[in-house]
């Protein structure tokens, strides 16, 4: 694990920022496409706006999350419409975008849906992880009902989840196609989440979900 500390939060964001779209840029000149995988949460509003108005082939990027929570698009607690206010405006717009709420009837009618729009686009050319401070990243919660399964190696690559802290039901990737992002960075800011990252390293997934992609992450860290 690499770990990088910012002097703060700003230059931490525009710094993250760039380099996810270097990333992608790099990527892009030796291949057609690329895949950007994000998380939901509020840590990375400053990076979203950041990249929304960055230069790059946003038309050859497919973005989707890495979580979402099961309520309909514009219910306040959607990713997908924090990344339609925050990421997919501006430059960004250009860019193809799966979202996670297919309208099927349940999170686990759409497990199979969502899997096969998004299998053309892995492995995860760069995926951003954000960590809660349960340790949780991505819908793999500690104590969720599925998390054993969605920690497997031969797991689906969508999985619904429901978690006592979690809230909603989610659908959430799981550790085998997240694990095989080419690039891989956790966004955390604030003691806590330092903490909790520091617990994490002492445990095993099953108790701290963030553990099993810390190996091959570059964390991030501003207080
Ligand atoms: O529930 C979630 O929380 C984590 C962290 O969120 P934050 O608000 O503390 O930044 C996030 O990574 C995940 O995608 C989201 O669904």
């Amino acid at each position: 694990m690499e770990f990088i500390e910012y002097p703060d939060r700003e230059l931490l964001s525009l710094s993250l920022a760039d380099k996810l779209a270097s990333q992608l840029a790099q990527h892009l000149r030796s291949n057609e496409k690329a895949s950007f995988c994000v998380p939901g949460g509020t840590t990375p509003v400053p990076i979203f706006e950041t990249l929304s108005g960055t230069d790059l082939d946003w038309d050859r990027v497919t973005i989707f999350l890495g979580d979402e929570r099961w309520v309909d698009g514009e219910h306040k607690r959607s990713n997908g419409r924090l990344l339609r206010r925050h990421l997919l405006r501006d430059k960004a717009a250009a860019a193809n975008y799966i979202d996670f709420y297919t309208g099927d009837e349940s999170p686990d009618a759409a497990e199979a849906v969502l899997a096969e729009r998004l299998t053309p686009h892995f492995p995860i050319t760069v995926a951003l992880l954000g960590m809660g401070n349960d340790m949780h990243t991505a819908s793999l919660f500690p104590g969720a009902d599925r998390l054993a399964e969605g920690l497997s190696n031969d797991a689906p690559p969508v999985l619904a989840m429901r978690a006592e802290g979690a809230g909603e039901p989610r659908l959430t990737l799981t550790r085998p196609v997240l694990a095989k992002a080419i690039n891989i960075h956790v966004l955390i800011m604030g003691p806590e989440k330092r903490e909790a990252l520091e617990q994490a390293q002492k445990l095993d997934p099953i108790e701290a979900p963030i553990r099993a992609f810390l190996d091959a992450a570059t964390v991030h860290w501003a207080e």
